[in-house]
């Protein structure tokens, strides 16, 4: 396993493996790995002779004021997990964006993917420049490894179908692949961020997995009312002590909120607990 941390070389590295008729399977994250991220790392085996995966906090997708510098990093812990994975390349770039390279003499980025409707909802509510920021990088990501196959979670639900649309809208050479939500033994979905909440606030997080379990049974036994899962949930988040950022059900593809569980539809929270914003969702069945 090597670490590239130049994109020339990256690139470079990419393109030979493409001569030898390689497939090459990209994933993307921020680091600070758990097994949710080597979910996504044994599908990308599955479908790739070369696995890469990039480890880059992405500061364009922060605004002021979030948790970019208390974003939980382990680099060395990072490369240990990966090591029996037989990944190929850690692409940990040092200068992904011109204002990183010194001697571009402040000459800065200023190119922004926006995709425009499917970026507005959920997550776009509170984080309205996030999505802006993910799509560029990614591109970004993809120009330089160019793989066949970029392997993303459902834990990010939002993020895995705005980029599924951008890889499409702009006729990207890549096929997007979108894996199931990895839950912790008690079923808190697992996500870096779960190591910044305090032992209080880990347990009563498990409200926002218990509510999705519960819409989901409810919708099971023929409640298909939305508002009426939805009170539910914001009721048992706030009584465990979290803050409600939304809970929505919306249609699988197009994002948008339904009255009614009839058509495949996905019911997606993002609460804080204490500093930590949390995501989940569940994929409703349709009743
Ligand atoms: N529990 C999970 N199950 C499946 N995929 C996941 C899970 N957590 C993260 N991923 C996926 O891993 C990729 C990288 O995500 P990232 O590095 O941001 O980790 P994260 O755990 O989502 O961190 P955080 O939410 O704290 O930013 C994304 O495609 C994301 O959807
Ligand atoms: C896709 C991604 C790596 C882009 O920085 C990030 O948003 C993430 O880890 O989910
Ligand atoms: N996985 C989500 C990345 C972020 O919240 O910035």
């Amino acid at each position: 396993m090597a670490i590239v941390g130049e994109k020339g070389a990256m690139r470079q590295w990419s393109r030979s493996q493409r001569q030898c008729g390689r497939r090459i399977a990209l994933v993307p994250t921020m680091g600070f790995l758990h097994e949710g991220h080597l979910s996504l790392v044994s599908e990308a085996k599955q479908r790739a002779e070369k696995v890469v995966v990039s480890i880059y906090v992405n500061p364009g997708q922060f605004a002021p004021g979030e948790d970019l510098d208390v974003y939980p990093r382990d680099f060395d812990g990072d490369v240990e997990k990966l090591k029996p994975l037989g990944v190929d390349i850690i692409f940990n770039p040092r200068d992904l964006y011109v204002r990183d390279s010194p001697e571009k003499n402040g000459a800065g980025h200023e190119t922004w993917i926006r995709v425009e409707n499917l970026e507005k909802p959920l997550c776009g509510g509170s984080r309205p420049l996030f999505f802006r920021g993910v799509a560029t990088v990614v591109s970004k990501l993809l120009n330089i490894v160019e793989p066949d196959v970029v392997v993303f979670g459902k834990k990010d639900y939002q993020q895995w179908r705005v980029l599924s649309r951008m890889v499409r809208d702009l006729d990207f050479g890549v096929e997007v692949v979108g894996c199931k939500l990895v839950r912790e033994a008690d079923g808190l979905a697992m996500s870096s961020r779960n190591v910044r909440l305090t032992a209080t606030e880990r347990k009563n997080a498990l409200a926002i997995f218990h509510s999705l379990k519960r819409a989901e049974e409810l919708v099971r036994s023929g409640e298909t009312d939305s508002s009426v899962l939805i009170e539910q949930a914001v009721s048992a988040i706030s009584h465990a002590g979290g803050r409600v950022d939304y809970a929505s059900i919306v249609d699988q593809e197009t994002l948008q909120s339904v009255d009614k569980v009839a058509s495949p539809s996905v019911f997606a929270i993002a609460a804080w607990f204490g500093s930590v914003r949390l995501l989940d969702n569940v994929e409703l069945p349709n009743s």
